[in-house]
């Protein structure tokens, strides 16, 4: 089964689950069975935001406690003092827990990694202080009694209906949950999860997706504390601990932490085990850190990474049409990449220095559209510089650069990526998680959007532009001979593969110019013919190139136009034919191992091996 399949049978098979849970009470289970259930659903919903916010966005905010303990003491504050009804206070506990989570995780818009752990979780150790400090209000350390039994419009809901509201509220976020997972939001949090660099480099704002992050993985905390203050009737500021925490933690890491139902069974776990046994007590926190180590150590993504392990190998048993990672592109018939407005890349006396050390001094040079142009030289001249620059990573301390009529520099490198600049890089940076597929569709999602509604509630606007990019992605992929590959996991794939990839990114974004940073080193033969094909290819679309790269041999052969950088400036411009005779470059740059091909084969064969591409090339064209 395709994984679109699996996905469709999962999609179908969920109301009926859902339906059986709901059904629970009155096929005579105990009181004590439903308010399991009831437990398990809560902290799935603490789990899942969770999930999202460590396993798909990659940010270790381990603050969900905070958020869940502020939907409770307001549904207890509003339900004693103002209105006692449950969809009141469900609205209140998610509004105040999603502007909480934004706050709390403002740090990780400037911090990231353990030093947001940290602050996330000293944020727990703060939350008895804080509702101490309302003691008169709520309850102070003594806790929170007298919430009442839980109206919508005045009606009282008694256990059972309570309990099909949970269930059934529950149910509707993990639909939420698992439509934003499977969208292109959900590969944005993954492509930001992997580098931040690359998640600007596909015009992804880091600061916007972290913030979305933030605020859609406090919502279902702030339910989940409505739901605990109905159930109990009580509240206590122990309950909202540093154990809670890491109970949360342990379920993520053992359910799955990149899962939607990876929460579900993270939940189950804890709540039908270790939260269950009173005699365990003593030895709570010890199997707490068991349950991490066993999860985060022999479990690659937790339960629900071994049930995909277990489907995929069951899939290639039966004869999946997926392609081992391994296994090199197939020559495609033609390249039939789509035309796209290439425009003039325009650089006017671009200097930047770092401290003393001036990296790019007063450059000047333009990149024509259709054509590619080299910028080349020796190590520590420059090229990386002016690429982060061209690409709004640096700024830059005098000049400009234009794409077309528009200035580029001073924008962010999102917002320089949206205008049309796409980018590859000398690492390739290729989203754990993510197919061939879906990693070619992310170069489209900042040109092209589609709101989290849209997405979430699966609405046209949706299921239209996933089907402009499904016919996009498997254009790009038959020309760069990836469709047999298009469900493997990308991150995955041999080097070559994923250069192929990165260009095919790019050429999904509709990029106007393309910065390709070494593009060749490391490649083989056979990769070097399918990269001169695709370069030749995308050259032909109307792209302007901008290829940074120490082989000279391939810069000769396919550049239009060379750039020669030493020590930072321009030293010479011209046609490789000029190039290649410049006595300064020679003195520079060539004569000093510039012919170091930094591929996999030897220099002269290297020679050949770019000939028989651009021959192969020509006669795709003809
Ligand atoms: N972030 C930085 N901070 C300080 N100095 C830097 C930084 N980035 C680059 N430099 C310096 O700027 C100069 C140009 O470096 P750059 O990496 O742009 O050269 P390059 O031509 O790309 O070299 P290579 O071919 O080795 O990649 C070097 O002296 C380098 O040490």
């Amino acid at each position: 089964m395709t994984p679109t399949a699996t996905a469709r049978t999962a999609l179908a098979g969920w109301p009926i689950v859902v339906g059986l849970v709901c059904v629970l009470p009155w096929l005579g289970l105990s009181g004590a069975t439903i308010r399991l259930v009831t437990l398990i659903a809560i902290l799935s919903l603490v789990v899942s935001g969770l999930n999202l916010t460590l396993g798909y966005a990659g940010e270790l905010a381990l603050g969900q406690v905070p958020l869940y303990a502020a939907g409770a003491y307001a549904t207890g504050y509003i339900a004693i003092n103002v209105v006692n009804d449950l969809l009141v206070c469900m609205l209140v506990a998610v509004v105040l827990a999603v502007v909480l989570g934004v706050v709390t995780g403002l740090p990780g818009l400037r911090l990231g990694g353990w030093a947001l752990a940290i602050t996330s979780f000293f944020i727990v150790l703060l939350i008895p202080s804080v509702i101490n400090i309302f003691g008169d209000r709520l309850g102070g350390l003594e806790g929170l009694n007298g919430i009442p039994v839980p109206a919508v419009l005045g009606v009282e809901l008694d256990g059972n209906a309570f309990y099909v509201v949970v269930i059934g509220v529950t149910a509707c976020w993990f639909a939420v949950f698992r439509n934003i997972a499977v969208s292109r939001h959900g590969a944005s949090f993954l492509v930001l999860k992997q580098s931040p660099v690359l998640a600007t480099a596909v015009g992804t704002s880091t600061f916007a997706t972290k913030v979305t992050v933030y605020a859609l993985s406090a919502a279902p905390a702030g339910l989940a504390g409505c739901f605990s203050a109905y159930l109990d009737s009580f509240l206590s500021p122990s309950t909202f601990g540093l154990e809670l925490a890491i109970v949360i933690l342990a379920a993520s890491i053992l359910g799955g932490a990149t899962s939607v139902y990876g929460a579900i069974v993270g939940a189950a776990i804890m709540e039908i085990g270790p939260l269950r046994i009173t005699a365990f007590d003593k030895y709570s926190l010890v199997a707490y850190g068991a349950f991490l180590v066993v999860g985060g150590l022999l479990l690659r993504n937790g339960l629900a990474g071994v049930a995909t392990r277990i489907g995929r190998r069951a899939a290639v048993r039966i004869g999946s049409r997926t392609a081992p990672a391994d296994a090199a592109p197939t020559e495609a018939a033609t390249v039939d990449f789509p035309a796209v407005q290439g425009l003039p890349l325009t650089v006017v006396g671009a200097t930047k220095r770092f401290g003393g050390n001036v990296a790019v001094d007063d450059v000047s040079f333009e990149a024509e559209p259709g054509q590619i142009t080299a910028l080349v030289g020796p190590n520590g001249s420059g090229k990386t510089t002016l690429m982060n620059l061209i690409s709004g990573y640096y700024t830059l301390d005098a000049g400009t650069i234009r794409l077309g009529d528009q200035v580029i520099s001073g924008l962010r490198g999102h917002q320089v990526a949206r205008r049309g600049v796409g980018r590859t890089f000398q690492t390739p940076l290729i989203p754990e998680g993510l197919s061939v597929q879906d990693s070619i569709i992310t170069g489209r999602f900042a040109r092209h959007r589609v709101s989290l509604l849209a997405t979430a509630l699966r609405l046209p606007r949706h299921w239209r532009a996933l089907d402009a990019e499904r016919r996009l992605s498997r254009r790009i992929m038959r020309t760069l001979g990836l469709t047999q590959q298009a469900d493997t996991r990308a991150a995955d794939l041999a080097l070559g593969t994923r250069r192929m990839l990165e260009l095919g990114r790019a050429i999904a974004g509709g990029s106007s110019a393309v910065l390709l940073d070494e593009v060749a080193s490391g490649l083989d033969e056979d990769d070097i013919h399918g990269l001169v094909r695709v370069l030749t290819g995308m050259r032909d679309a109307g792209i302007t190139i901008l290829l940074v790269e120490h082989n000279f041999a391939l810069v000769r052969a396919l550049a239009d136009r060379i750039v020669v950088l030493a020590e930072g400036r321009v030293i010479a411009t011209g046609g490789p034919d000029e190039i290649a005779a410049h006595p300064e470059v020679l003195r520079i740059y060539l004569g000093q191992g510039g012919e170091i091909t930094g591929t996999r084969i030897a220099a002269d064969r290297l020679d050949s091996a770019v000939d028989t591409a651009l021959d192969n090339a020509k006669a795709d064209r003809a």
